[in-house]
């Protein structure tokens, strides 16, 4: 969520109250500066730094200032102490060679209400629990085989995206994305939870909700210990109204599961599996530490709904803007899906690997749009040292991933949209390079990473095999609003409205 000016006189009028019940010592106690920290721009009394990212988009906010002081940098936000790393060296140091030390996430509000205590995979602290559900998470959840398992669910979904857009092909603009982002949602709340319900459709904005509040930017997150600040800016009672709301709706659907699953047998069990079944197995097994039910919910809703959707819809939607404003790369990209498609006359996943240049093209996307641009956050466990400056325990560690992914060290005329520079590059999507960290790396790499390429690599080829794509009414590629929007998921601004001309007609219903 974007810093405003209204929750600045909220904080003001709740600071005046807290001082005057003399609590301000604590206060006080957070402006001490720690005598080694990386260097940083001027704090001000009371907020510290927040005054450098109102009103702005974050990621670009914190990159400018990054160019003046430093790829670790120090910034005080509120009662938060930050460090932000901007180059792939500081990210080595994070997320590798210290990459343990930095293993749990900072706790906001949202995570622990929604995520039930923060035991969701993404907000739940290191330690032995995480490790069992990260491990469920890698080897059954999200693992190639169960993703390849979704396969003909994917291409329904696709194919039905295909023939709505293939409805509107009258000349007319359509709002590609805002159907997008719900086939998406779809496909993913499908695979977690079964069948098509109205329930489903309602939790929608309750994600959407749950993710804008959870960058942890909110003015309550960043004074945690002002607890009149949840109550005053109401964000404790909008995000209760969110859990509860959901919780009666996981709550029936996990219901329903438990009765389907008593009366189906074992061998049609294993073919309709979803990723509750999956959950709701491990709850019989004897596990090290046993998952309950609210452990199952957490997952669902965060680790799955949450961090699978508006992550890979926002890479479509993206790598779309891209084509459209370089045409070039639009023709190459169609040339290719129609050269490996047309004798079947449908795109579906068996040749989807043989679509070398749109791999490309999904790459260099990531790399200028990463969906999660500052990663998700990560908490400093004991006191350590990075090139030379002392990053304190506790201190919020926010990692610019898309300021590392235009590294002009690394990255060659990095403000072109250029996928040939991915040809015969070893630089691959596994944290393994981190002047490329779109996923993440280390410990707390996204382990959504080939369900999220999955549902990007087959979107894009039915768009690009089935439609050319024009502008509305005569604007010029150069005239695209290509805006960053703000949040933890890296949105566009502005909705993407396209003009689809059919060229290659659907399958036959
Ligand atoms: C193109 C699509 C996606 C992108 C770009 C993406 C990106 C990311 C990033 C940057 C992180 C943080 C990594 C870090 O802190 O180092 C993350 C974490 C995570 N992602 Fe994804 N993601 C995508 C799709 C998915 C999907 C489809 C799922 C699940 C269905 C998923 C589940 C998760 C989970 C559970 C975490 C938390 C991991 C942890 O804290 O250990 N992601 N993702």
């Amino acid at each position: 969520m974007e810093i405003q000016f209204p929750s600045i006189l909220i904080l003001i009028s709740s600071l005046s109250i807290f001082i005057f019940l003399k609590l301000g010592s604590k206060l006080i106690k957070t402006k001490k500066a720690t005598p080694n920290l990386p260097p940083g721009p001027r704090k001000l009394p009371l907020i510290g730094n927040i005054h450098n990212l109102i009103g702005s988009v974050h990621h670009r906010a914190l990159h400018h200032l990054a160019l003046k002081h430093g790829p670790l940098m120090h910034l005080q936000l509120g009662q938060l102490s930050a460090v932000v790393v901007s180059s792939p060296d500081a990210a080595k140091q994070v997320m590798k060679t210290h990459d343990l030390n930095f293993a749990s996430r900072p706790s906001v509000l949202v995570a622990e209400i929604i995520s039930y205590g923060c035991t969701s995979i993404t907000f739940g602290p290191y330690g032995d629990y995480w490790r069992q559900l990260r491990k469920i998470c890698t080897l059954e959840l999200l693992s190639m085989k169960r993703v390849q398992s979704f396969r003909s669910l994917r291409e329904n979904v696709f194919l039905d995206l295909t023939r709505w857009i293939a409805s509107h092909d009258r000349g007319s603009p359509v709002n590609l994305m805002e159907k997008f982002y719900s086939s998406t949602y779809d496909l993913i709340s499908r695979a977690a939870l079964g069948k098509k319900t109205k329930e489903l459709e309602i939790l929608l904005p309750i994600v959407q909700e749950a993710v804008e509040l959870a960058a942890g930017f909110h003015i309550a997150d960043l004074y945690p210990s002002i607890k009149l600040l949840q109550m005053t800016s109401g964000l404790r009672k909008r995000v209760m109204r969110l859990h509860q709301e959901a919780d009666r709706i996981l709550e029936g659907i996990i219901y329903d599961h438990r009765i389907a699953n008593n009366v189906v047998n074992s061998d049609e069990r294993e073919k309709q599996e979803d990723l509750l079944d999956v959950l709701l197995k491990f709850q019989d097994d004897k596990l090290q530490l046993p998952l309950t039910t609210d452990n199952i919910k957490a997952v669902l809703l965060h680790d799955v709904l949450a961090a699978g959707s508006e992550t890979s819809a926002a890479a479509v939607d993206w790598a779309m803007a891209e084509m459209l404003k370089n045409p070039s790369v639009l023709k190459k990209a169609q040339d290719e899906v129609r050269r490996v498609f047309d004798d079947k006359g449908y795109v579906n996943e068996s040749s989807i690997h043989q679509l070398k240049y749109l791999k490309s093209v999904i790459k260099e996307t990531l790399r200028m749009h990463p969906p999660v641009p500052l990663l998700l956050p990560r908490k400093c466990g004991e006191k350590c040292e990075i090139n030379g400056y002392e990053i304190p325990v506790n201190t919020k560690i926010i990692i610019n991933a898309w300021a590392i992914n235009r590294d002009p060290i690394f990255w060659k005329i990095f403000n072109c949209f250029q996928p040939e520079r991915f040809h015969d590059s070893s630089v691959d999507y596994k944290g393994n390079h981190f002047e490329y960290i779109p996923f993440g790396a280390g410990r707390r790499i996204c382990p959504g990473m080939s369900f999220g390429l999955a549902n990007v690599d087959l979107a894009l080829a039915n768009f690009l095999y089935h439609f050319d794509w024009n502008l509305p009414s005569g604007m010029k590629p150069e005239e695209m609003d290509m805006t960053d929007g703000n949040g933890l998921t890296l949105k566009r601004k502005k909705d993407l409205y396209v003009v689809p001309v059919i060229k290659r007609p659907l399958p036959v219903e």
